[in-house]
């Protein structure tokens, strides 16, 4: 049988959807569909076709085709969720949890429907609720969906560290432990940079402004961009997930995951580090936590628990 390209659908064509789109292309990993709502159909449409022109000069040989209609996306290999409304200065991402969990509802069903074998990646806020709730309408294994968080918000952390040192972004190590939201735990104690541990390179005080700004990171570019919220790095960690599952590359990231038992912690989903490869999340890794670790894991699972009250019901 011929060997085809794999197919990436992306739901939801904003800010977030069309920069993944982008990327995703300009990287081939595989033809992209990007979908949005009928009223948004034309202009999907037009960023489809904008980017698939840019191929030839990136020497990119996949397609890139804008739709209103679930059908274009059958048979896709990873599906990418990023519909749904984002804050503006002065929200919480949790203030997102009703209109956003609609939307999850109706666009699930859709990707069940014309791609029943596909590994869903939800971006839609607040992620790690909104992950569950794809997680439950769908039906699927739960190495099947996986949330984003982490891969941004370490990118943020390893990015302020980078600066502060004045030293290669390639270098820095680290990962954030939790929900996404201001009680996220970037875990110093496996931080380092080529090897050498955080705490050698900087003092305590630069360190805790740097969690500070870490966990307050999304809130920063919100105030910032003054009418939505960030896309390059979100699309830059959802493309990096993408990769890790199409290219199998067993890569060790923090992602959104359903934990049953792992962490001391039963059916939820939070931010772990994990095993990302061809099988989605082939593993979830337990590090041993000080209890100051597990005293702040503790409270950034109850904020996704009690967000995750509002999810409907039914
Ligand atoms: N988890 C993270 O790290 C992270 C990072 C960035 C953004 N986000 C979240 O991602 C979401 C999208 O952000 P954005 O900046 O792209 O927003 P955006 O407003 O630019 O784009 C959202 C798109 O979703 C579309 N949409 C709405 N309902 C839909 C439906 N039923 N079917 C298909 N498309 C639909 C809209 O028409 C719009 O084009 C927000 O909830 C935001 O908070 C999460
Ligand atoms: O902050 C937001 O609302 C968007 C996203 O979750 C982010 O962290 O940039």
């Amino acid at each position: 049988m011929a060997i085809t390209r794999r197919k990436i659908s992306i739901i939801g064509s904003g800010f977030t959807g069309a920069t993944t789109a982008l990327m995703t292309a300009q990287k081939e990993l595989g033809d992209v569909v990007l979908v949005d709502i009928p009223d948004m159909e034309d202009p999907t449409k037009g960023k489809a076709l904008d980017m698939l022109e840019s191929t030839p000069v990136e020497g990119s040989d996949v397609n890139v085709t804008g739709t209103a209609n679930y059908e274009d996306t059958a048979g896709s290999d990873v599906v990418i969720i990023t519909a749904g409304i984002a804050r503006k200065p002065g929200m919480s991402r949790d203030d997102l949890v009703n209109t956003n969990a609609k939307i999850m509802k109706s666009v699930t069903q859709q990707i069940v429907k014309y791609s029943p074998d596909c590994y869903i990646i939800v971006l839609t806020n607040p992620a790690d609720a909104m992950t569950y709730a794809v997680y439950k309408e769908s039906g699927f294994p739960k190495n099947r969906v996986i949330g984003q968080s982490g891969v941004l918000d370490t990118s943020r952390f390893r990015t302020f560290i980078a600066k502060e040192l004045n030293l290669s972004v390639e270098d820095v190590q680290g990962f954030v432990l939790g929900g996404h939201g201001d009680d996220m735990v970037p875990l110093i104690r496996y931080s380092n940079v080529g090897g050498v541990p955080l705490t050698k390179l900087m003092s305590q005080d630069r360190i805790d402004a740097i969690v500070e700004r870490t966990r307050k990171g999304g809130g920063e570019i919100v105030q910032l961009l003054g009418n939505g919220s960030a896309y390059y790095a979100p699309a830059a960690s959802l493309t990096q997930m993408t990769e890790a599952i199409l290219k199998d590359k067993k890569r060790v990231l923090p992602t959104i995951a359903l934990l049953e038992g792992e962490y001391g912690y039963e059916d939820i989903y939070v931010g772990v580090p994990t095993v990302l490869g061809g099988d989605g999340i082939e593993k979830i890794i337990e590090l041993d936590l000080t209890d100051d670790e597990k005293e702040s894991f503790a409270k950034s699972v109850n904020s996704v628990r009690s967000v995750m009250q509002a999810l409907p019901q039914d």
